[in-house]
């Protein structure tokens, strides 16, 4: 009798969940690890002060948090969020709730220890990783797998620049990764350096509060809103343009899109990026709140702290009582990881030396789930990354030679140089749908147009156009990636995608059905 494959899976939230779960569908015998006593990983809120110490705070998630990718892309394939009880978009407790719905009914939670940390994990040379946990902070153990998937996501470790005179500064001084309510500020002069997701969520949510309320952004950037002419914004971008429109072409088309409907931005805005060539940033009032005057911008870099506030790169100063810097996280920092994993001494700046950003030319069977930033919702692509992985190591996806990883390294490296702005956030960033697919292509999932089209010959002819038209020039859902392969759950896949295209209110009576007899 032939051994089962073992896997350690680090991490118990979206990452560690699809992993587990693709894993335990393939047969393999799988144990997840997590440090905390939830499963759901930067989705299990916890509450803390703007001083609490950075590294003791394991999630960024603050109260006001709103998902930026509607419900009918952001679920997992299989296990299809419910209008009736998901909105459009909805905030945070209930991403937790679908979580743990998603861990009932693929019976996760007997693979997962928590309030168990992985402490080290150990290549031994032959492919094979020993794993060093703590349980509770007291026993250590060593355990041996046959592969490691890392799913502990990029948002741990904030990361604060080193500006000049920063000690200097009289006033409050924290990371975004601390905010979590709004209260605190009301009354107060507000700096926030950055101008990502966090940064626009957190200067809308508390510029209403605030004596005054300062971006400062050394690049500018698009906003989006979370819909566009009634529909959710990713409606706009759907398979036909992300893979047949040339990039320069749908970014000129959404741009346009975006000014008819949304107020023009102040010129201290406006980037030399296009639309997409960033992670998107996605809050519908924030133009507004610049327009009324709520919130004040400025386009420049921190020259240095000063006593009373920042010295700006313009010339200008701006005294305020609270900096508040959202400025990312350090990517890089796995620390159960070889510390060479993702980038080593030869790997260009602002890029890592991951083969399709899961694995390492370096170092044998080991997958990073979820350390990617795609123009598109997370699951289904950790759930991509995972079915790729169990590929590999089931031996249904060829395993890439080295000399074959590092070429595509290096070729992705370029890609990544003509589509995003070159800045570390950037290192990990891809395009959601062919990225996906070229994970999917090799176990023949991807519902390309001529497979989609055969089956308008070989199936009911008016259902399978409906698809065909729903997959390729719908809102791109995930259950797309269901419908043909290795992995399919082809009745389940259709009901969903054509549940979403005719807009119903709640699941249709079929995926009910086949939820119940899927797991
Ligand atoms: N609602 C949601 O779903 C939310 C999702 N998120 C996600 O969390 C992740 C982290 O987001 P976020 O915390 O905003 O971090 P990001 O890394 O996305 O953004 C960091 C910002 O800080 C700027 N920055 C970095 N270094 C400096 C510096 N030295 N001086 C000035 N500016 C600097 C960056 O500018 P530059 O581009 O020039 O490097 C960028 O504007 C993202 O994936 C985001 O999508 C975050 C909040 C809400
Ligand atoms: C205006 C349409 C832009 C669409 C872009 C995304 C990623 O949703």
């Amino acid at each position: 009798m032939t051994e089962k494959i073992r896997i350690a899976v680090v991490g118990a939230g979206i990452s560690g969940l699809a992993a587990v779960k693709e894993c335990v569908a393939a047969g393999f015998e799988v144990e997840a690890f997590d440090s905390r006593d939830e499963i759901g990983g930067a989705w299990a809120y916890q509450h803390c002060t703007p001083d609490a110490t950075p590294s003791e705070v394991w999630s960024s998630m603050y109260q006001g948090t709103m998902l930026n990718s509607c419900r009918d892309t952001s679920s997992f394939s299989d296990f299809p969020l419910d209008p009736a009880r998901y909105s459009d978009y909805f905030k945070h407790p209930l991403m937790l709730q679908y979580l743990n719905e998603y861990a009932d009914h693929f019976d996760l939670r007997k693979h997962v220890r928590l309030r168990t940390k992985v402490l080290e994990c150990t290549a031994r040379g032959d492919g094979s990783w020993t794993v060093r946990i703590q349980e509770d902070g007291g026993r250590v153990q060593d355990k041996v797998f046959n592969a490691v998937f890392a799913c502990t996501g990029h948002l741990s470790t904030p990361m604060v620049p080193e500006f000049k005179g920063r000690e200097t500064f009289k006033g409050q001084f924290f990371h975004s990764h601390c905010y979590r309510t709004p209260g605190p500020f009301e009354g107060k002069r507000v700096a926030i350096i950055g101008f990502g997701s966090s940064a626009v969520d957190i200067a809308c949510e508390i510029a209403p509060q605030a004596k005054e309320l300062h971006m400062v952004t050394r690049r500018g950037g698009w906003v989006l809103p979370r819909y566009v002419l009634g529909k959710p914004t990713e409606a706009w971008d759907n398979r036909a343009t992300q893979l047949w429109v040339p990039s320069s072409l749908s970014q000129w088309l959404q741009t346009k899109l975006l000014q008819l409907v949304d107020i023009p931005p102040p010129k201290e805005l406006v980037p030399e990026h296009k639309l997409l060539e960033q992670n998107p940033t996605v809050r519908g009032d924030f133009t507004e709140k610049v327009a009324t005057g709520l919130i004040a911008v400025q386009r420049a870099s921190v020259d240095s702290f000063t006593e009373t506030g920042l010295a700006l790169s313009t010339g200008a100063s701006l005294d305020v009582d609270i900096v508040i810097c959202a400025t990312g996280y350090n990517l890089f920092d796995i620390p159960y990881l070889p510390s060479d994993l993702v980038r080593n001494e030869s790997t260009p700046q602002n890029a890592v030396d991951l083969y399709k950003l899961l694995m390492s030319p370096r170092y044998t069977n080991v997958f990073l789930l979820g350390f990617a930033e795609v123009i598109g919702p997370l699951p289904p692509t950790v759930e991509a990354q995972a079915r790729h992985a169990v590929g590999i190591l089931g031996g249904r996806i060829k395993r890439p030679s080295q000399d074959q990883m590092i070429r595509h390294i290096k070729k992705f490296h370029e890609f990544q140089a003509k589509h995003f702005v070159d800045s570390p956030r950037h290192s990990i960033a891809t395009h959601a749908i062919a990225y996906n697919d070229d994970l999917l292509e090799p176990l023949g999932a991807v519902p390309t147009f001529g497979r989609l089209l055969t089956k308008v010959f070989t199936s009911n002819p008016i259902k399978a156009m409906k698809v065909l038209n729903a997959v390729w020039f719908g809102i791109p859902s995930s259950a797309q990636w269901r419908l043909c392969g290795e992995g399919k759950k082809e009745p389940l896949a259709r009901a969903t995608v054509l549940r979403i295209a005719a807009e119903e209110r709640e699941l249709s009576r079929s995926e009910r059905e086949f939820l119940v007899t899927t797991t």
